[in-house]
């Protein structure tokens, strides 16, 4: 887990494994904030809307959610978090967004994916716990309406066994479009719903959502992370109208209002969160590659921080040391943040001699 700068001295045994030094080392580049070069840098992606900058303070919200180091701690306290996606054709996004989820800090992450996506994903990392459990509708292809509302039940049965524990869910990365398997989706994110568990939704589970809006809208435990096509489809969708370049600010308004209370990140050359009543941005200089798979590292984190920052408003009973004050878009802003500075640095280390794995 990330640990808090000015900790005791007490945990310095458990601050000097490497994954600690690393993450450390993390949090100490992000205060490179006041560098003139990186300053420099900035100067052209600082995201300006209306003649403001709204640049998000996210070197403190990082420290202000992070949670300490507790040797009373249990296993499990510092996030559990489950991803909902892999299928035939893909099994790197789930798995990138499951373990960005344990290597940020979470104690616990979970994949729920089809039976041929799961001995694959297994096979990435003995460190995550995969649940064969979806369906494609070619492996029920022999299977009569009776017998497709007996395996989605089961389907269902088998994951609210385990939804109470998650402290965040992730639905899309790599979860593909079959039918069948997005009507189950949409069942496990009711069920979400009705119990409270926080859900970030990327990649497929944004094309699910933009053809049923009423699956995330008054759900402010929602967020949705769109990279530049889904944000297009979702504006299309919502508003009825192209994207529009020259108010980003007010159109993510607009779109986050029209779905009803939802945070949304949208990706891009500047990061822009908003939850329908504020906008903030995260411009760090990320990486000039864009491979595939950073964003479902960036899903997996939100998942992580969103849950943290969660724990920090109840430890200051609704009254948190750092504004904006909504969770779902401090953990955003710290994800965001995080993901474009290791990306930075990833660029820095590897240059272009190889192509940059995003989980290295
Ligand atoms: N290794 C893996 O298993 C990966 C799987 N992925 C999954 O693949 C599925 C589909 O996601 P996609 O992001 O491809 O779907 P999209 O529908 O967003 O993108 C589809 C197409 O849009 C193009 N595109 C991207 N940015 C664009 C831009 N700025 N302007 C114009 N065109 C642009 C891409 O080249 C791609 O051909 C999701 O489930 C996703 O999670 C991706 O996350 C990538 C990695
Ligand atoms: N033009 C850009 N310049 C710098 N960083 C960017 C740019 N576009 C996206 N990013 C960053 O890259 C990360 C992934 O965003 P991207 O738009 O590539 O997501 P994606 O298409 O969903 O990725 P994936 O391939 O994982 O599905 C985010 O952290 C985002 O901030
Ligand atoms: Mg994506």
């Amino acid at each position: 887990m990330i640990v808090k700068h000015g900790m005791n001295s007490g945990f310095s045994s458990l601050a000097s494994s490497a994954v600690l030094r690393r993450q450390q080392f993390l949090i100490r580049s992000l205060r490179g904030y006041s560098d003139h070069t990186y300053q420099k840098r900035m100067e052209g992606m600082k995201c300006i809307s209306g003649g403001a900058s709204l640049e998000a303070d996210s070197e403190n919200v990082l420290r202000a959610i992070i949670p300490s180091l507790d040797p009373t701690g249990h296993k499990g306290q510092a996030g559990k978090i489950a991803v909902i996606g892999g299928c035939r054709e893909y099994t790197g996004a789930p798995y990138f967004a499951a373990i960005s989820a344990l290597k940020i800090g979470a104690d616990l992450s979970h994949v729920f994916c089809t039976e041929g996506a799961a001995t694959v994903i297994k096979s990435y990392s003995p460190e995550l716990i995969v649940h064969p459990i979806l369906e494609e509708s070619y492996s029920i292809s022999n299977v009569d309406d009776e017998g497709r509302r007996y395996v989605s039940q089961k389907i269902l049965a088998e994951f609210d066994k385990w939804m109470e524990r998650f402290d965040c869910l992730v639905i899309g990365p790599g979860l593909g479009r079959d039918p069948f398997l997005l009507e189950c989706v949409s069942k496990i994110m009711k069920h979400a719903r009705q119990s409270n568990v926080p859900i970030v939704v990327d990649g497929d589970g944004l094309f699910l959502v933009t053809n049923s809006v009423d699956l995330v809208s008054g759900y402010p435990l929602a967020v949705l992370t769109p990279n530049v096509n889904e944000y297009k489809r979702l504006v299309e969708k919502v508003l009825g109208c192209d994207v529009n370049d020259q108010d980003t600010h007010g159109e993510l308004l607009s779109l986050c209002k029209g779905i009803g209370g939802v945070t949304i990140l949208r990706k891009g050359k500047c990061d822009l969160i908003s939850d329908g009543e504020i906008v903030q941005s995260v411009g760090i200089y990320g990486s000039p590659r864009r491979c595939g798979g950073q964003g479902d590292i960036l899903s997996g984190s939100v998942a992580v921080f969103l849950s943290w920052a969660r724990q920090h408003m109840l430890a200051t009973e609704g009254k948190p040391i750092i504004s904006p004050q909504n969770p779902t878009v401090l953990g955003c802003i710290a994800a965001s943040a995080l993901v474009r500075k290791a990306a930075s640095l990833a660029f820095e280390h590897k240059k272009s001699l190889e192509a940059i794995c995003p989980a290295s």
